[in-house]
């Protein structure tokens, strides 16, 4: 496999694995003196949550910051991010601050300022990301600027459609959220990506091995000097 130096990649069995993987991680981060953790949600992160759950590592006088949020679902929705970071790491391991963008906040402006400057002052060690089947990262979608902060996202069909598996249908899928941009994901000191299963393969080959472009956000990720790859052997299979 032609392997960029930046970029770390470790193969791993299945998503168990992966959060083993992904556990020493944040483990080498926080001994190595973290004290921001970037974190996400979706399906991908929550073998990693559940060894911090289990784990004795100790948060709680460290900072948390969310990368999106759905626009209009407050925390006490079951589908907000806000509420899936409760539930999978903040109820069992709790930070001293905790950061996700205010879905609830319809001036997009205001919250996402807001937003772009907790992160300026608390600059993130390491951030962790999922990737979206179309490439994106947090809520960038093809098509987004490698300078971007903090920002209001219209959501593409086909993440509307991958997340709809959470809602009751497709019409319940919120349509836009606040994710930082890639510019705010760039400027993390370590970032660590982990993708599972065949339908991630394609966005995994072009994230790794493609072009540096816009149409594939998770590309920009080869411009980063310090990032971790943890792919299962689905993700990995169209790697050449
Ligand atoms: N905003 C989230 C992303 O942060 C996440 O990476 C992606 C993949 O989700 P999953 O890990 O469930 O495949 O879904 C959503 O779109």
């Amino acid at each position: 496999m032609t392997q960029l130096q930046n970029m770390h990649v470790q193969i791993v069995k299945d998503p168990a694995a992966g959060g083993v993987a992904g556990f020493k991680v944040f483990q080498q981060a926080l001994a190595a003196g973290a004290k921001v953790f970037g974190l996400a949600t979706g399906s991908t992160p929550i073998s990693i949550y559940d060894q911090l759950t289990a784990s004795d590592l100790d948060f709680s006088q460290l900072t948390s910051i969310n990368l999106d949020e759905y626009v209009g679902l407050g925390s006490d929705h079951p589908q907000s991010y806000r509420y899936f970071m409760q539930h999978h790491l903040f109820n069992a391991k709790p930070f001293a601050h905790s950061y996700v963008p205010d879905g609830l906040n319809t001036d997009a402006d205001t919250e996402t300022k807001r937003y772009e400057s907790i992160i300026a002052a608390n600059p993130i060690d390491l951030q962790l990301l999922g990737l979206g089947r179309n490439g994106h990262v947090g809520f960038n979608e093809p098509g987004t600027a490698p300078q971007s902060t903090t920002h209001k996202v219209a959501l593409t069909p086909s993440t509307i459609a991958a997340n709809a598996r959470f809602f009751d249908n497709a019409d319940e899928v919120p349509r836009y959220a606040y994710s930082m941009g890639i510019g705010t994901i760039l400027k993390a000191k370590q970032i660590l990506i982990v993708a599972y299963g065949a339908e991630k393969a394609a966005a995994v080959a072009a994230m790794l091995q493609g072009p540096v472009t816009a149409d594939v956000p998770a590309s920009f990720l080869q411009t980063h000097p310090n990032v971790t790859v943890i792919l299962d052997e689905q993700a990995a299979s169209q790697l050449k």
